[in-house]
This record gives structure tokens, sequence and C-alpha cells, in this order.
């Protein structure tokens, strides 16, 4: 089931007005809402909603009731997206992407690795996670954040795709990493990148979806989950992740939409966690939280 965007274009403060009637429409309902710049010089915005196929004749029904007086001629446009956003990014042609002291690159850049880089090398065709997206490299610097200032016993890596995120936690500590993903091909491709970053041992890999596998029980629970899947299916998991956190445990979720982040906090927060650090970048945000005792 593909993800669409139904939008509307509109000057900044239309888009504005927009998503306040947006947001009064679709309330409580687990939509995400955002606007974004699209042309600075001619003030060209979108108000947009981001949503499943499945839904759309439903969802383009309530936004043309929303803007039915104010924006009754603003046509709603479409866009779905793309699959390839989430896997099969190549890095060829692609250039080193830098996050804190990581530095992502494909086998074509290791001449532009330099000294006090933690590099991770990343050949992926089949699986997320090559640094580019805005969630992958909030995520890198967030762990290097968590790194400087914890010590760590283990660490999980939820929703690994290229397995970027649990090698990051292997070149900052030797702590045992879980990562799983619910895709075989990711776990495949993820087992792949560890060799080829030359982890040999220390990082156990598990085809699970969400946390139904005994690995969790076994190698947990940990110190640090990082978990960079959306918003809907974190919100769900929000219980059963703290569950198998440990006492004074560390959390990073990203794949959150900005407009989603106060749902995600919510749940955490209801889940005994409490916020410590949000990062931005490019319309995501990358969550850290802590459980206090
Ligand atoms: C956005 S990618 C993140 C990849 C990598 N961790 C990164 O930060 O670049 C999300 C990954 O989570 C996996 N995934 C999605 N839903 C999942 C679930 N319920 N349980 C486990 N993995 C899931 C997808 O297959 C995909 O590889």
């Amino acid at each position: 089931m593909s993800e669409l965007r139904l939008y509307v274009r509109a000057s900044e403060k239309q888009a504005e007005q927009i998503l306040d009637l947006l947001t009064l429409a679709f309330g409580e309902e687990d939509f995400a809402l955002a606007t974004q710049e699209i042309d600075e010089s001619r003030d060209i915005w979108e108000a947009s909603v981001y949503l499943m196929a499945e839904d759309e004749a439903y969802v383009r029904a309530r936004i043309t009731e929303a803007l039915s007086s104010e924006f009754a001629g603003f046509p709603i446009e479409k866009e779905t997206i793309p699959d390839a956003d989430w896997i099969a990014m190549s890095l060829e042609g692609l250039k080193p992407v830098r996050a804190g002291r990581f530095l992502v690159h494909g086998s074509h850049d290791r001449d532009k690795v330099q000294a006090n880089d933690l590099a991770i090398e990343i050949e992926a065709g089949q699986a997320f996670g090559t640094g580019h997206h805005g969630t992958t490299a909030g995520c890198l610097e967030m762990i290097e954040d968590v790194f400087k200032a914890r010590t760590a016993r283990n660490a999980l890596d939820l929703g690994t795709g290229s397995g970027v995120l649990a090698i990051a936690v292997r070149k900052l500590r030797p702590i045992p990493v879980l990562a799983t993903d619910i895709d075989p091909v990711a776990v495949r491709v993820a087992r792949e990148n560890a060799r080829l970053n030359g982890i040999a041992s220390g990082l156990a890999f598990e085809t699970a979806p969400g946390f139904h596998s005994p690995a969790f029980r076994a190698y947990g629970p940990f110190d640090v989950i990082i978990a960079n899947i959306l918003a809907r299916p974190l919100i769900r998991m929000a219980p059963e992740l703290a569950r198998h956190l440990a006492p004074h445990g560390t959390v990073i979720l990203s794949g959150i939409l900005a407009a989603q982040r106060w749902k995600v906090l919510s749940a955490y927060n209801g889940a005994g966690l409490a916020h410590v650090r949000t990062i931005w970048r490019n319309g995501w945000v990358t969550i850290r939280l802590e459980r206090r005792g």
C-alpha cells in the first residue's frame, strides 16, 4: 500500500491558515499535516496531508469540506510518495554525508575519509539508510550525542535497514547490538554492510516485525533503543518498547514528520519516558527520550 500526499498550493500566509483549518478538521485522527516552502521568491507554499492510498477518497472529501468557505477555488493536488524514498537508495553518484563525526560514504569515496572521521561505508541498493535522509542523519547525530554522555551495556536498532545505525553504535562502543528489521532483504543487506565495515562480532541480526521475536528477550533489556521507523508504528509500539528498555534507558526515535512530533511524545510520555532533545532536519524530527529510574 503506497503513501500519498494531498496538498494545496498557496502563499505562506494562506498555507498557514489552511493548515489551521486542516488541524481543526482532522483533530485527533492519525494523519500527518505539514506546510512546506516551494519557491521563496514567488511566495509559493504547500499545505499537505500525508495518508495511505486506501484513505484517499475520505481524506479528499474532508479537505474539500474544511476549505469550502475560505479556500473553495484552490485545487487539491496529489503526489504518490515513491517507495524508492524508503528503499533502493543507491549511493552511486551521491556525495558522502556528514553527521557529527560520522561520514557515510560509498566505496567510490573512500579517499574522502579524514583522520578524525568515524567512517561508515554503505553500498546498499536494496535497503534504506545511506545517511542522505534527514532521519538517518538525525539519528547518527543523536547517537554520537548519547554515547558521549552515557555508558551503555548494549543497544537495539529496530528497523535497521542498511544497518547504518547499528554499525555507527559499534564504531563508537564495543557493546553488543541487536539489529532487526521486518524485511528479510534489509537484514541480509545490513549483515553484508556490517562485514564490509569490519564488524565481525558483537552485532546480531534478526528478521522480526516490531518486537515479535524471542531475540528481544534474549538480548534485552536494552540500555539504548534506536528506532527509525514511522510515527504510526512508533506510537503503537510505545508500551512494548518501554518494556524492553532497561532502567535509566535511552530511546532515539525518528521517521517522524515535524507535525507528528507531539503525538509521538505524548505516547512515549504515557509509557514513562521523558523528552531530552529533538533534532530537526528537512521537515523530519529525531527525538531522544529517557526513562528516569
Ligand atoms: C526509515 S528506514 C530506517 C533504516 C535505518 N535504520 C536508517 O536509519 O537509515 C525504516 C526501516 O524499518 C523497517 N521497518 C518498518 N516497519 C517495521 C516494523 N514494524 N518492525 C521492524 N522493522 C520495520 C523497514 O523495513 C525499514 O528498513
